[in-house]
């Protein structure tokens, strides 16, 4: 499990450990795991032009510290102060001993210029949203060359604890990050300012408390995914119930049934207006038509926006199985709901839900799943490319597999499909939302390799992903 804490979170560890430990232990280990990071990215330190850009805390120590051990492997390393009277003594009496040279304010242009990599020391944990504006100059200018960036600890700017990116911020090629992951790693748009992401162990793990995030790795899914048994049958395999699509809608109950059929639930059955039903009946053969006992139900792809569907979904929610209510059907969720719900809005639809703006969701992933799984009692999976899943209890998970190429018409149908057969299957809501954003987004990859896919390639593709999976478990 890839695991985020928050900065008080981080804070309490880091006092913990430091007790224990020689002064400046800790930095000395940041700034190795970091130099060493740089190393590998550059592919060899000697004559490689690197600049550190330092703030005044410890984050400008580590990088200082470590463009001095990059200095003495025959890196140039140029350092720019953006408060000269503040910068961290230890880091830059180091820097110097090695060779390093600070920049003078009026020589910042050329030296950027001149850089093959940024090591951004800005601000780490300790930092506030944004950028002070010299800071914010010297990254315009690293911008504008298109200098690589290796962020120290996380890219400075963004707001740590959420993966809220108020400008101006930094973009990084990579994040270097220390003892655990930061909450604004791995969730957007903070995630997407991360660039990939590269933990190093300090020994902060023994003192670190339950992560306020988490991030299923492929072991962890393969612990979850379910697989019949010599004795199951369809039936105990779970029957999940499909109700999407509509007269006008009719590719959605295709894609969705689609995305359950490659789940692991026994059967899938549909239930739907005439148009759809046989569009699915000739396209699925091993559906079954019609209603009938099942373990779980997906509602709401294509459902349209005739009144009555309203009364489905509500029938469907009374039920008291595992609901999955996805697209049209989320307008008809009104009051608290009970029981086992997984809600799985793209922004726009939670937007709606909420009474708010899109932006003001994309800007606030994290708080809006939150601010609605506690609204409607549900667990909310989150679409977009880091995809959320949140429990009314707080309990969060991100997804960080895909491509972009995934966000085709027609994949939150496949989508759908598959996290109800997990539900089918008995997951819990937040297993079924993020095993299955994880298949959904492994078969993704899968099927793009690099190039376009249509939904129905991601649905044709999970068994694969299922198999991969699977085999890394044994
Ligand atoms: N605490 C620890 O045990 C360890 C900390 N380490 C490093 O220390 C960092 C935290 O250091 P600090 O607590 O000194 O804080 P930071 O270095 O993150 O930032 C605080 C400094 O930045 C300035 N600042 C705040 N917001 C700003 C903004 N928006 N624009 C420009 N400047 C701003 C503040 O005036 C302050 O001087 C971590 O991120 C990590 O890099 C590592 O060395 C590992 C060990
Ligand atoms: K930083």
């Amino acid at each position: 499990m890839r695991t985020a804490h928050t900065v008080t979170q981080i804070r309490a560890a880091e006092a913990a450990l430091m007790a224990t430990l020689p002064e400046g232990t800790l930095m000395e280990r940041a700034a190795t795991g970091l130099a060493v990071a740089c190393a590998d990215y550059l592919g060899g330190t000697y004559g490689a032009g690197i600049l550190i850009i330092a703030g005044s805390g410890d984050n400008g120590g580590d990088a200082l510290y470590a463009g001095a051990r990059l200095a003495r492997r025959g890196a140039r390393v140029d350092a720019i102060l953006l408060d000269p009277a503040r910068a961290h003594a230890g880091g830059l009496a180091a820097l110097r001993d090695a060779g390093g040279q600070v920049v003078p304010e009026k020589s910042r242009a050329d030296a950027v210029a001149r850089a093959d990599l940024v090591l951004d020391g800005i601000v780490g944990i300790g930092g506030k949203p944004g950028l002070r504006p010299a800071a914010a100059e010297v990254v315009a200018l690293v911008e504008r060359h298109g200098v690589p960036v290796v962020a120290v600890d996380v890219p400075s700017g963004i707001d740590v604890d959420t993966g809220e990116t108020p400008e101006p911020h930094v973009r990084a090629t990579v994040t270097v990050t220390f003892g655990t992951h930061k909450i604004g790693l791995l969730v957007d748009p903070g995630a997407t300012a991360a660039g990939a992401v590269h933990l190093v162990d300090i020994g902060l793990s023994p003192y670190l408390p339950e992560p306020a995030l988490s991030a299923l790795q492929a072991e962890d899914v393969a612990e979850r995914l379910p697989a019949p048994e010599r004795t199951s049958q369809k039936y105990s395999r779970g029957v999940l119930g499909v109700m999407a699509g509509s007269t006008q809608y009719t590719g959605a109950a295709v894609l969705a049934v689609g995305g359950a059929l490659a789940g692991p639930a026994g059967m899938v059955r549909y239930v739907g207006p005439e148009q759809p039903a046989n569009f699915v009946r000739a396209r699925w053969p091993e559906v079954v038509v019609g209603e009938g006992r099942v373990q779980a139900w997906v509602v709401g792809s294509g459902l349209g926006t005739e009144p009555h569907r309203a009364e489905d979904v509500s029938r469907v929610l009374g039920s008291g199985l595992p609901v999955l209510v996805d697209a049209d059907g989320l307008r008809h969720v009104l009051g608290r709901l009970e029981g086992q719900v997984l809600l799985t809005p793209h922004e726009g639809e939670l937007a709606r839900m909420l009474d708010v703006e899109r932006e003001e969701v994309a800007t606030h992933r994290l708080r809006s799943a939150r601010e609605a799984a506690r609204r409607w009692n549900a667990t909310v999976l989150l679409k977009g490319a880091t995809t959320l899943v949140v429990t009314p209890e707080g309990e969060a998970r991100v997804n960080t597999t895909g491509t972009p190429w995934v966000g085709t018409a027609g994949s939150g149908d496949v989508l759908s499909g598959i996290c109800g057969s997990l539900l089918a299957a008995g997951l819990s809501p937040l297993d079924a939302g993020s095993v299955g954003s994880y298949l959904h987004g492994m078969a993704g990859v899968l099927a793009s390799r690099g190039g376009p896919i249509a939904a129905e390639d991601i649905a044709r593709t999970v068994p694969e992903a299922y198999r991969r999976i699977r085999a890394v478990a044994t």
